[in-house]
């Protein structure tokens, strides 16, 4: 028996424990697998590897560096701690070594990234042989007075696609060399690039390669992605050529050990559980006692500070020693506070951190001992990445996903199989949201006119409609065949914001006691009624504020410092238009339907829970204009005859609609690569567009990116989940775990889970 095993079982022997694992699996070592490469590699490149200890290459490796020095384009997908970045490190350094004008633009999500990849250059490139290849960051942080000479005279620019956006290509002329010469676009984390941000990209890169094109150079692409299931036709359509993929892990594992935690009920019904916070804390103050180096994951800020909080307090009563030696890491920190962090982690000064997803990216912090993910992080693949921080290597470790008292959170705990038999989600993108495009094609026209081969280029008909559109409005011109930029702004690109869809982000400022301002941070427009409606408690580097006015007008929001022991969650009432179809089919009673919605929204209200306890506290009404967006959903229509059916049976129709669209909603993202906040759901027991009763889920985002289209095209398999989750859930009549949302702007009134059952039933059987 293995040491961790010894402590498994001391878990779930000790005293506190009630039954709480749902399953353990446990993941055997893998032995490395290693192959040669077909051409032999420049010497300075070899003896770097073996200066960092790499003495064969693994199976993935060579066959990627093989592809991508044969000039094809190639994605590398295979598991965290792979050794992905050799992929593209050693064709770059290799190819430099044959011809020193070539150069090479490496692309992180991140600028935390693209510093953590630069040390990994910098240990690489002090070999001999080697010394002379300048790298060098080139992104927000980067002073005005380093950068022309960055430009001109680095081999390896190391940046992000927002940098990329607005300082690289609208200002290609002083970038005319780099382009010329550009050998190698490496993009690493590239399943990060999906949904709105991942179109976006999709578009700066094809605005990338006509550049390219224009300067006479035609990059090899090689790009790095955590396991997903589409690897390569996420990164077809984000670069938009083919690519060959390349996801047999040839890296070796140690054993993994796998809980799935289920917080234990806390009455006969099972209406509530205990709080996956409060389970996390215990567990992590029981884990840094055994002297495991572990890390805890999050799905927001505001519990990465609570589960701190409930650790540190445990430890100062079981071991005081450690009280200091955990701490929290989470994307608001200041790039400096971040790296003190890491580098703790690190030299083992911290022996636990406890962190939301900013951490989930590639950073290196060495190897960890456990991994615990407090809530389902939204996707699969995303799991998969938070768990792969522990075990480095060859090293043992331990893995536990605390489960949440929601629909799909609770749906994983009694399908252990959905995490671990089933390929993970698809990264889905959508360049030709007409959004998203037509902002493209307008840096693309203001970079250089549009012709011919920019058509094929940015969708065909898509971009057929929208430079006809534009053109209607003026912001382009034809002339001699090509699409000149006629906008009267100054500097397209500036106003285009990859990471949201929403326009200008609001400022959120402090009023201090002493009558000072201070800038927070940014909040996308989106997010402002949800997030920071006055009222709120707004959670900002582990401080509580209190919203105190949103000024919509010059898109402020002003706070108030307080400490209060209370959080607060906003209710939302959704309502929708049927704009256009653009598909439909019948799927036994019911016709299904793809298509165009306008889904107008409104924060109602919002409750104050108590910190720790969760207890509702007060409940206030609030009044705030609607918001409107178009975009994309599935809806479905359910025969009014059934009604009565239902009536008769004691059974409440719209109740069930109700509650069967919140547990659809809630499982959809299991099929989808999305977010449970990137989807809504509607439904109604009469829509005036069509005079039927019907369940709507569509895209949170505006113009919609993928996400409805993959949930009509699964819509089968996400009914028959939803009817087994609704038939395994313990609870007698419905509970947060299945039938209720945080959202409802109904306050989750008029749910009824038995008629919820009772139509999904009916709707199975009549396929
Ligand atoms: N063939 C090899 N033999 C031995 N060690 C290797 C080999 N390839 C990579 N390594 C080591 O494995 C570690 C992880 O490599 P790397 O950071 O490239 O992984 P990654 O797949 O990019 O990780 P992530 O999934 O976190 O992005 C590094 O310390 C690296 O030196």
């Amino acid at each position: 028996m293995s040491a961790l095993d010894v402590l498994v079982q001391t878990i779930v022997t000790s005293r506190e424990y009630e039954g709480q694992v749902a399953h353990t699996r446990y993941l055997p070592a893998r032995e490395p697998r290693f192959r040669s490469l077909s051409r032999p590699i420049k010497r300075p490149v070899a003896q770097a590897l073996r200066a960092l200890g790499v003495r064969r290459l693994y199976t993935h490796q060579a066959h990627a560096i093989d592809a991508a020095r044969e000039g094809r384009h190639v994605v590398v997908a295979t598991g965290t701690a792979s050794g992905k970045t050799l992929c593209y490190n050693v064709p770059v350094l290799d190819t430099w070594l044959r011809d020193t004008n070539s150069r090479a633009l490496y692309l992180f999500p991140t600028k935390a990234l693209a510093q953590d990849q630069l040390r990994t250059l910098e240990t690489l490139c002090a070999t001999e042989g080697l010394e002379s290849v300048r790298f060098a960051t080139y992104d927000g942080d980067t002073p005005k007075a380093d950068r022309g000479r960055i430009r001109r005279r680095a081999h390896i620019i190391l940046t992000n696609p927002d940098m990329l956006h607005v300082g690289i290509l609208p200002n290609h002329a002083a970038w005319a060399h780099f382009l010329a010469n550009l050998r190698y676009v490496v993009i690493d984390e590239a399943h990060y690039y999906r949904g709105v941000l991942g179109s976006h990209v999709a578009n700066i890169l094809r605005r990338l390669w006509r550049l390219c094109d224009f300067y006479g150079s035609r990059p090899v692409v090689i790009a790095a992605s955590a396991t997903i299931a589409n690897p390569g036709e996420h990164v077809e359509r984000l670069i938009g050529m083919p690519v060959e993929v390349v996801n047999e892990d040839g890296g070796p594992r140690g054993q993994r050990i796998f809980l799935l935690w289920n917080p234990p009920c806390l009455d006969r019904a099972c209406l509530s559980r205990r709080s996956a916070n409060t389970e996390a804390a215990n567990l992590l103050a029981m884990l840094m006692q055994n002297d495991l180096r572990t890390i805890v994951f999050t799905r927001s800020r505001r519990a990465a500070e609570l589960i701190l909080r409930y650790a540190r307090d445990r430890l100062e009563a079981h071991a005081p020693e450690l009280s200091d030696r955990v701490a929290a890491y989470r994307a608001g920190y200041l790039a400096e506070q971040r790296r003190q962090i890491e580098k703790a982690l690190f030299d083992e000064e911290l022996l636990g951190v406890t962190a939301t997803n900013a951490l989930e990216l590639g950073i290196d912090i060495g190897g960890l001992d456990a991994v615990l993910t407090v809530g389902f992080p939204g996707t699969i693949a995303s799991l998969w990445q938070q768990v792969g921080r522990a075990g480095r290597g060859a090293r043992e470790s331990l893995a536990v996903l605390i489960a949440q008292d929601n629909p799909l959170d609770q749906y994983l705990m009694h399908h252990p199989e959905a995490i671990f038999e089933r390929p993970v989600e698809q990264a889905l993108i959508d360049p030709e949201n007409e959004h998203i495009l037509r902002d493209h094609l307008l840096c693309a026209a203001y970079e250089r006119p549009l012709d011919e081969s920019d058509r094929e280029r940015f969708g065909g008909d898509a971009f057929d409609e929208m430079a006809r559109l534009l053109e209607g409005v003026g912001l382009l011109q034809e002339r001699h065949g090509r699409l000149f930029y006629t906008g009267r702004d100054e500097y397209p690109a500036q106003h285009v914001n990859i990471r949201s869809l929403g326009g200008d982000p609001y400022l959120l400022l402090l009023r201090t006691r002493r009558g000072e301002t201070i800038t927070l941070e940014t909040l996308e427009p989106a997010l402002v009624f949800e997030r920071a409606h006055p009222g709120a408690v707004y959670l900002h580097q582990g401080e509580s504020y209190l919203v105190e006015e949103v000024d919509m007008a010059r898109r402020r929001i002003w706070l108030r410092d307080d400490d209060v022991d209370y959080y607060t969650r906003p209710r939302l009432e959704t309502d929708f238009r049927l704009e256009r179809v653009w598909e439909q089919k019948q799927l036994g009673a019911v016709t299904v339907f793809l298509g165009e919605l306008t889904v107008v929204q409104q924060v109602v209200g919002y409750r104050r829970h108590r910190l720790f306890t969760e207890e509702v506290l007060s409940e206030h009404d609030l009044t705030l204009p609607p918001t409107e967006f178009r975009t994309v959903g599935v809806w479905w229509t359910v025969p009014l005859a059934w009604a009565p059916e239902m009536a008769r049976l004691g059974l409440d129709f719209a109740g069930g609609l109700h509650a069967a669209e919140h547990t659809a909603i809630g499982l959809l993202p299991l099929f989808a690569m999305c977010d449970r906040w990137d989807i809504g759901g509607v439904s109604t027991p009469m829509h005036p567009d069509t005079g039927t009763p019907l369940i709507c889920i569509y895209d949170g985002h505006p113009g919609g990116v993928g996400i409805a289209e993959r949930g009509y095209e699964q819509l089968e398999t996400l009914w028959h989940a939803t009817l087994d989750h609704l038939e395994t859930c313990p609870c007698q009549d419905g509970c947060p775990a299945c039938i209720q949302s945080p959202k409802c702007g109904n306050n989750n009134l008029t749910l009824d889970k038995h008629a919820a059952r009772w139509l999904l039933r009916r709707l199975l059987a009549s396929l």
